[in-house]
Protein backbone atom coordinates (compact mmCIF):
# COMPACT_ATOMS: atom_id res chain seq x y z
CA UNK A 1 0.00 0.00 0.00
CA UNK A 2 1.26 3.52 -0.48
CA UNK A 3 2.96 5.77 2.13
CA UNK A 4 0.14 6.93 4.29
CA UNK A 5 0.38 10.87 3.33
CA UNK A 6 -0.03 12.28 6.80
CA UNK A 7 1.93 15.43 7.93
CA UNK A 8 2.68 15.77 11.56
CA UNK A 9 3.26 18.84 13.18
CA UNK A 10 5.76 18.42 15.50
CA UNK A 11 5.19 21.97 17.08
CA UNK A 12 1.59 20.47 18.33
CA UNK A 13 1.53 17.07 17.84
CA UNK A 14 -0.98 17.80 15.59
CA UNK A 15 -1.93 14.82 13.22
CA UNK A 16 -3.29 16.38 9.28
CA UNK A 17 -4.18 14.30 6.44
CA UNK A 18 -5.52 16.11 3.00
CA UNK A 19 -9.28 14.18 2.58
CA UNK A 20 -10.33 16.97 0.35
CA UNK A 21 -10.51 15.08 -3.34
CA UNK A 22 -9.94 16.24 -6.51
CA UNK A 23 -12.34 14.67 -9.12
CA UNK A 24 -11.69 14.14 -12.60
CA UNK A 25 -14.64 12.81 -14.97
CA UNK A 26 -13.99 12.05 -18.72
CA UNK A 27 -16.79 11.17 -20.87
CA UNK A 28 -15.33 9.86 -24.64
CA UNK A 29 -17.96 10.32 -27.54
CA UNK A 30 -19.56 6.92 -28.52
CA UNK A 31 -17.71 4.45 -30.81
CA UNK A 32 -18.53 1.11 -32.38
CA UNK A 33 -16.76 -1.55 -30.17
CA UNK A 34 -14.82 0.99 -28.16
CA UNK A 35 -14.64 0.59 -24.06
CA UNK A 36 -12.43 1.41 -21.55
CA UNK A 37 -13.08 -1.70 -19.55
CA UNK A 38 -10.59 -3.19 -22.42
CA UNK A 39 -7.52 -1.43 -20.23
CA UNK A 40 -5.95 -4.22 -18.02
CA UNK A 41 -5.62 -4.25 -14.59
CA UNK A 42 -1.79 -4.37 -15.12
CA UNK A 43 -2.25 -1.11 -17.42
CA UNK A 44 -4.39 0.66 -14.37
CA UNK A 45 -1.91 0.01 -11.89
CA UNK A 46 0.67 1.96 -13.98
CA UNK A 47 -1.84 4.88 -14.08
CA UNK A 48 -1.76 5.15 -10.93
CA UNK A 49 1.65 4.96 -9.87
CA UNK A 50 2.03 8.50 -12.07
CA UNK A 51 -0.54 9.21 -9.35
CA UNK A 52 1.16 8.15 -6.24
CA UNK A 53 -1.40 5.75 -5.13
CA UNK A 54 -2.52 2.25 -5.59
CA UNK A 55 -5.90 -0.02 -5.75
CA UNK A 56 -6.76 -1.75 -2.58
CA UNK A 57 -10.47 -3.57 -3.52
CA UNK A 58 -12.10 -4.39 -6.77
CA UNK A 59 -15.91 -4.72 -7.54
CA UNK A 60 -18.35 -4.79 -10.24
CA UNK A 61 -21.52 -4.04 -12.13
CA UNK A 62 -22.12 -5.19 -15.38
CA UNK A 63 -21.73 -0.83 -16.56
CA UNK A 64 -19.26 -0.49 -14.43
CA UNK A 65 -15.49 -1.36 -12.48
CA UNK A 66 -15.66 0.20 -9.41
CA UNK A 67 -11.96 0.09 -7.60
CA UNK A 68 -11.31 1.12 -3.84
CA UNK A 69 -7.84 3.30 -3.98
CA UNK A 70 -5.51 3.99 -1.20
CA UNK A 71 -6.29 7.89 -1.93
CA UNK A 72 -10.05 7.10 -2.73
CA UNK A 73 -11.69 5.52 -5.87
CA UNK A 74 -11.92 4.91 -9.82
CA UNK A 75 -15.15 4.29 -11.90
CA UNK A 76 -14.44 2.35 -15.08
CA UNK A 77 -17.18 2.09 -17.42
CA UNK A 78 -17.56 2.17 -21.56
CA UNK A 79 -16.75 5.72 -22.11
CA UNK A 80 -16.72 7.44 -18.94
CA UNK A 81 -13.50 7.15 -16.24
CA UNK A 82 -13.87 8.94 -13.10
CA UNK A 83 -11.01 9.54 -10.60
CA UNK A 84 -10.83 10.82 -7.43
CA UNK A 85 -7.79 10.86 -5.18
CA UNK A 86 -6.97 12.51 -1.91
CA UNK A 87 -3.77 13.14 0.42
CA UNK A 88 -1.10 14.92 -1.89
CA UNK A 89 -1.71 12.55 -5.29
CA UNK A 90 -1.46 13.61 -8.75
CA UNK A 91 -4.24 12.66 -10.59
CA UNK A 92 -3.64 15.51 -13.47
CA UNK A 93 0.20 13.78 -14.24
CA UNK A 94 -1.90 10.92 -15.35
CA UNK A 95 -4.26 12.14 -18.11
CA UNK A 96 -1.81 12.08 -21.14
CA UNK A 97 -1.39 8.56 -19.99
CA UNK A 98 -4.96 7.46 -20.20
CA UNK A 99 -5.56 9.49 -23.45
CA UNK A 100 -3.04 6.89 -24.81
CA UNK A 101 -4.91 4.32 -23.27
CA UNK A 102 -7.87 5.13 -24.17
CA UNK A 103 -6.96 5.44 -27.97
CA UNK A 104 -4.84 2.46 -28.09
CA UNK A 105 -6.35 -0.31 -25.99
CA UNK A 106 -9.85 1.06 -25.86
CA UNK A 107 -10.74 2.34 -29.32
CA UNK A 108 -11.54 5.81 -27.68
CA UNK A 109 -10.46 8.13 -29.57
CA UNK A 110 -12.68 10.98 -29.27
CA UNK A 111 -13.14 12.89 -25.81
CA UNK A 112 -16.76 14.32 -25.63
CA UNK A 113 -16.74 16.02 -21.85
CA UNK A 114 -14.54 16.44 -18.82
CA UNK A 115 -15.12 17.42 -15.82
CA UNK A 116 -12.45 18.70 -12.97
CA UNK A 117 -13.28 19.93 -9.92
CA UNK A 118 -12.36 19.88 -5.88
CA UNK A 119 -12.71 22.11 -3.20
CA UNK A 120 -10.71 23.94 -1.76
CA UNK A 121 -7.75 22.29 0.48
CA UNK A 122 -7.15 22.70 3.87
CA UNK A 123 -4.06 23.33 3.49
CA UNK A 124 -3.05 23.79 -0.29
CA UNK A 125 0.58 24.64 -0.08
CA UNK A 126 1.16 20.89 1.18
CA UNK A 127 0.00 19.90 -2.49
CA UNK A 128 2.49 18.65 -5.49
CA UNK A 129 2.24 20.68 -8.70
CA UNK A 130 -0.02 21.29 -10.62
CA UNK A 131 -2.48 20.89 -7.91
CA UNK A 132 -0.86 23.79 -5.54
CA UNK A 133 -2.68 26.49 -7.43
CA UNK A 134 -6.03 25.79 -9.62
CA UNK A 135 -4.02 28.00 -12.51
CA UNK A 136 -1.82 25.72 -12.92
CA UNK A 137 -4.32 22.83 -12.74
CA UNK A 138 -6.22 24.75 -15.64
CA UNK A 139 -3.33 25.05 -17.76
CA UNK A 140 -2.17 21.28 -17.35
CA UNK A 141 -5.69 20.38 -18.26
CA UNK A 142 -5.83 23.13 -21.60
CA UNK A 143 -2.80 21.48 -22.55
CA UNK A 144 -4.73 18.49 -22.76
CA UNK A 145 -8.24 19.55 -24.13
CA UNK A 146 -7.46 22.95 -25.63
CA UNK A 147 -9.91 25.70 -24.34
CA UNK A 148 -12.19 24.02 -21.65
CA UNK A 149 -13.32 26.57 -19.33
CA UNK A 150 -12.75 27.03 -15.57
CA UNK A 151 -14.74 28.51 -12.84
CA UNK A 152 -14.53 29.25 -9.50
CA UNK A 153 -17.66 28.98 -6.94
CA UNK A 154 -18.20 30.19 -3.14
CA UNK A 155 -16.44 32.12 -0.99
CA UNK A 156 -12.61 31.55 -0.76
CA UNK A 157 -12.09 28.78 2.32
CA UNK A 158 -15.26 26.69 1.04
CA UNK A 159 -14.92 28.00 -2.91
CA UNK A 160 -15.22 24.81 -5.52
CA UNK A 161 -13.12 24.90 -8.45
CA UNK A 162 -14.41 23.31 -11.76
CA UNK A 163 -13.13 22.99 -15.19
CA UNK A 164 -14.70 21.64 -18.07
CA UNK A 165 -14.88 22.12 -21.96
CA UNK A 166 -18.74 23.02 -21.11
CA UNK A 167 -19.38 26.60 -22.26
CA UNK A 168 -21.56 28.77 -20.34
CA UNK A 169 -25.16 28.98 -21.84
CA UNK A 170 -25.50 32.07 -24.38
CA UNK A 171 -21.87 32.82 -25.05
CA UNK A 172 -20.28 32.25 -28.67
CA UNK A 173 -18.62 28.92 -27.20
CA UNK A 174 -22.23 27.84 -26.52
CA UNK A 175 -23.39 28.49 -29.95
CA UNK A 176 -20.72 26.83 -31.61
CA UNK A 177 -21.30 23.80 -29.33
CA UNK A 178 -24.46 23.52 -30.68
CA UNK A 179 -23.68 23.63 -33.85
CA UNK A 180 -21.18 20.84 -33.33
CA UNK A 181 -23.98 18.64 -32.18
CA UNK A 182 -26.81 19.41 -34.23
CA UNK A 183 -24.11 17.85 -37.26
CA UNK A 184 -23.45 14.69 -35.06
CA UNK A 185 -27.34 14.43 -34.28
CA UNK A 186 -27.66 13.00 -37.45
CA UNK A 187 -25.26 10.13 -36.40
CA UNK A 188 -27.53 9.70 -33.32
CA UNK A 189 -27.60 11.00 -29.74
CA UNK A 190 -24.59 11.36 -28.17
CA UNK A 191 -25.41 13.08 -24.54
CA UNK A 192 -27.45 10.29 -22.01
CA UNK A 193 -29.14 12.11 -18.98
CA UNK A 194 -26.60 11.77 -16.43
CA UNK A 195 -26.48 13.66 -12.98
CA UNK A 196 -23.90 13.78 -10.15
CA UNK A 197 -24.71 14.99 -6.61
CA UNK A 198 -21.51 15.23 -3.88
CA UNK A 199 -22.12 16.61 -0.60
CA UNK A 200 -18.28 17.46 1.20
CA UNK A 201 -18.64 17.63 4.53
CA UNK A 202 -15.94 18.96 7.39
CA UNK A 203 -16.23 19.76 11.01
CA UNK A 204 -17.92 16.08 11.81
CA UNK A 205 -19.50 15.00 14.65
CA UNK A 206 -16.55 13.07 17.09
CA UNK A 207 -19.14 10.19 18.16
CA UNK A 208 -19.81 9.42 14.39
CA UNK A 209 -16.29 9.76 13.33
CA UNK A 210 -15.02 6.88 16.06
CA UNK A 211 -16.80 4.55 14.51
CA UNK A 212 -14.37 4.92 11.17
CA UNK A 213 -11.42 4.05 13.53
CA UNK A 214 -9.71 0.34 14.46
CA UNK A 215 -10.15 1.01 18.06
CA UNK A 216 -14.29 1.01 17.84
CA UNK A 217 -15.09 -1.14 15.07
CA UNK A 218 -13.44 -4.86 13.82
CA UNK A 219 -13.92 -4.64 10.24
CA UNK A 220 -15.21 -2.46 7.55
CA UNK A 221 -18.57 -3.92 7.50
CA UNK A 222 -19.34 -3.47 11.02
CA UNK A 223 -18.53 0.62 10.11
CA UNK A 224 -20.37 0.32 7.66
CA UNK A 225 -23.54 -1.00 9.04
CA UNK A 226 -23.06 0.61 12.42
CA UNK A 227 -23.28 3.84 11.10
CA UNK A 228 -26.12 3.41 8.54
CA UNK A 229 -23.90 4.20 5.53
CA UNK A 230 -25.42 0.83 4.38
CA UNK A 231 -28.65 2.58 4.02
CA UNK A 232 -28.27 5.58 2.43
CA UNK A 233 -28.74 4.09 -0.96
CA UNK A 234 -30.30 0.56 -0.04
CA UNK A 235 -29.50 -2.21 -2.56
CA UNK A 236 -26.10 -1.21 -3.68
CA UNK A 237 -23.41 -3.74 -3.86
CA UNK A 238 -20.86 -2.36 -1.29
CA UNK A 239 -17.05 -2.38 -1.17
CA UNK A 240 -15.78 -1.13 1.81
CA UNK A 241 -12.28 -0.99 3.30
CA UNK A 242 -11.30 0.53 7.22
CA UNK A 243 -7.72 1.73 7.19
CA UNK A 244 -5.59 1.46 9.76
CA UNK A 245 -5.48 2.99 12.98
CA UNK A 246 -8.61 5.01 11.00
CA UNK A 247 -9.74 6.14 7.96
CA UNK A 248 -12.80 4.31 5.90
CA UNK A 249 -13.52 4.06 2.05
CA UNK A 250 -16.49 3.07 0.19
CA UNK A 251 -17.52 2.23 -3.19
CA UNK A 252 -21.03 0.88 -4.46
CA UNK A 253 -22.52 -0.26 -7.52
CA UNK A 254 -25.93 -1.27 -8.44
CA UNK A 255 -27.66 -3.43 -10.95
CA UNK A 256 -28.43 -0.47 -13.50
CA UNK A 257 -25.27 1.03 -13.48
CA UNK A 258 -25.44 3.91 -10.81
CA UNK A 259 -22.45 4.09 -8.53
CA UNK A 260 -21.82 5.94 -4.81
CA UNK A 261 -18.36 6.70 -3.10
CA UNK A 262 -17.96 7.72 0.34
CA UNK A 263 -14.57 8.74 1.72
CA UNK A 264 -13.83 9.42 5.56
CA UNK A 265 -10.88 11.18 7.09
CA UNK A 266 -12.32 10.96 10.97
CA UNK A 267 -8.91 12.73 12.55
CA UNK A 268 -10.53 15.37 14.93
CA UNK A 269 -7.97 17.92 13.94
CA UNK A 270 -8.79 17.80 9.93
CA UNK A 271 -12.32 15.54 9.80
CA UNK A 272 -13.86 15.08 6.69
CA UNK A 273 -16.63 13.04 4.70
CA UNK A 274 -16.98 13.02 0.86
CA UNK A 275 -20.31 11.63 -0.50
CA UNK A 276 -20.48 11.26 -4.40
CA UNK A 277 -23.65 9.65 -6.43
CA UNK A 278 -24.70 9.44 -9.67
CA UNK A 279 -28.34 7.95 -8.59
CA UNK A 280 -31.08 9.59 -10.20
CA UNK A 281 -34.08 10.84 -8.75
CA UNK A 282 -36.38 13.86 -9.06
CA UNK A 283 -36.32 15.18 -5.62
CA UNK A 284 -32.48 14.55 -3.69
CA UNK A 285 -34.10 16.00 -0.23
CA UNK A 286 -34.32 13.01 1.21
CA UNK A 287 -30.75 11.64 0.30
CA UNK A 288 -29.23 14.47 1.29
CA UNK A 289 -30.84 14.61 4.49
CA UNK A 290 -30.06 10.87 5.17
CA UNK A 291 -26.35 11.52 4.45
CA UNK A 292 -26.29 14.40 6.73
CA UNK A 293 -28.06 12.45 9.61
CA UNK A 294 -25.11 9.75 8.91
CA UNK A 295 -22.33 12.32 9.30
CA UNK A 296 -23.79 15.31 10.93
CA UNK A 297 -21.35 17.96 9.76
CA UNK A 298 -21.13 21.23 11.07
CA UNK A 299 -20.25 22.34 7.40
CA UNK A 300 -21.11 20.93 4.10
CA UNK A 301 -20.54 22.29 0.32
CA UNK A 302 -23.16 20.32 -1.95
CA UNK A 303 -23.04 20.28 -5.75
CA UNK A 304 -25.46 19.04 -8.54
CA UNK A 305 -24.37 18.62 -12.17
CA UNK A 306 -27.61 17.82 -14.26
CA UNK A 307 -27.80 17.57 -18.05
CA UNK A 308 -31.63 19.17 -18.50
CA UNK A 309 -33.39 15.63 -19.59
CA UNK A 310 -32.22 13.95 -16.22
CA UNK A 311 -34.26 13.96 -13.16
CA UNK A 312 -31.21 15.08 -11.50
CA UNK A 313 -32.36 18.56 -13.30
CA UNK A 314 -35.50 18.72 -10.96
CA UNK A 315 -33.58 18.10 -7.84
CA UNK A 316 -31.36 20.44 -8.31
CA UNK A 317 -33.95 23.09 -8.90
CA UNK A 318 -36.21 22.13 -5.51
CA UNK A 319 -32.74 21.79 -3.47
CA UNK A 320 -31.48 25.39 -4.28
CA UNK A 321 -35.29 26.91 -3.54
CA UNK A 322 -36.29 24.39 0.02
CA UNK A 323 -31.97 23.99 0.87
CA UNK A 324 -32.09 20.96 3.74
CA UNK A 325 -33.69 21.12 7.19
CA UNK A 326 -31.50 21.30 10.01
CA UNK A 327 -28.95 23.59 7.86
CA UNK A 328 -29.23 27.03 7.31
CA UNK A 329 -27.91 27.87 3.61
CA UNK A 330 -25.27 30.34 3.16
CA UNK A 331 -24.53 30.79 -0.12
CA UNK A 332 -25.76 29.04 -3.58
CA UNK A 333 -25.06 29.45 -6.87
CA UNK A 334 -26.41 28.33 -10.14
CA UNK A 335 -25.08 28.06 -13.72
CA UNK A 336 -26.25 26.59 -16.85
CA UNK A 337 -24.02 25.34 -19.23
CA UNK A 338 -24.65 24.21 -22.60
CA UNK A 339 -26.15 20.66 -21.73
CA UNK A 340 -25.60 20.75 -18.10
CA UNK A 341 -26.63 22.69 -15.08
CA UNK A 342 -25.02 23.25 -11.86
CA UNK A 343 -26.49 24.09 -8.41
CA UNK A 344 -23.62 25.04 -5.76
CA UNK A 345 -24.98 25.55 -2.12
CA UNK A 346 -22.67 26.09 0.89
CA UNK A 347 -24.42 24.74 4.21
CA UNK A 348 -24.27 25.03 8.00
CA UNK A 349 -25.91 23.00 11.20
CA UNK A 350 -28.41 24.95 12.89
CA UNK A 351 -27.06 25.30 16.39
CA UNK A 352 -28.75 22.16 18.74
C1 LIG B 1 -8.16 7.07 2.18
S1 LIG B 1 -9.09 7.60 3.46
C2 LIG B 1 -10.32 8.62 2.80
C3 LIG B 1 -9.88 9.98 2.33
C4 LIG B 1 -10.99 10.77 1.75
N1 LIG B 1 -10.65 11.52 0.64
C5 LIG B 1 -11.81 11.56 2.72
O1 LIG B 1 -12.90 11.89 2.40
O2 LIG B 1 -11.39 11.86 3.82
C6 LIG B 1 -8.11 8.69 4.37
C7 LIG B 1 -8.15 8.33 5.82
O3 LIG B 1 -7.51 7.08 5.97
C8 LIG B 1 -6.38 7.21 6.84
N2 LIG B 1 -5.34 6.28 6.34
C9 LIG B 1 -4.82 5.26 7.06
N3 LIG B 1 -3.90 4.59 6.30
C10 LIG B 1 -3.86 5.19 5.10
C11 LIG B 1 -3.12 4.96 3.90
N4 LIG B 1 -2.24 3.98 3.80
N5 LIG B 1 -3.33 5.78 2.84
C12 LIG B 1 -4.24 6.78 2.93
N6 LIG B 1 -4.97 7.03 4.03
C13 LIG B 1 -4.79 6.27 5.12
C14 LIG B 1 -6.02 8.69 6.82
O4 LIG B 1 -5.35 9.08 8.00
C15 LIG B 1 -7.39 9.31 6.71
O5 LIG B 1 -8.04 9.33 7.94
Amino acid sequence: MAEKEIISSSENGEQFFEGVEKLIEIWFTPAKNADLRKITRQQWENVLKIVRCEIISFTQSEQVDAYVLSESSMFVSRRRWILKTCGTTTPLRCVRCVLSLARDVAAHAQVQNVFYSRREFARPRSQLKPHHHFDAEVELLDSFFGDGSAYILGPDQDCWYLYTLLPLEGTVGALEKEERETRLSVSGRTQEPDQTIEILMSELDPDVMDIFTRKHSAHAQQATRESGIDQIIPGMVIDDFLFDPCGYSMNGVAKDGCYMTIHITPERECSYVSFESNVPARCYHALAARVLATFRPGRALLTVLATPDSPGAEALRSLQKRGCSGYSQLETTMCQFSGYELLYALYSRFPS
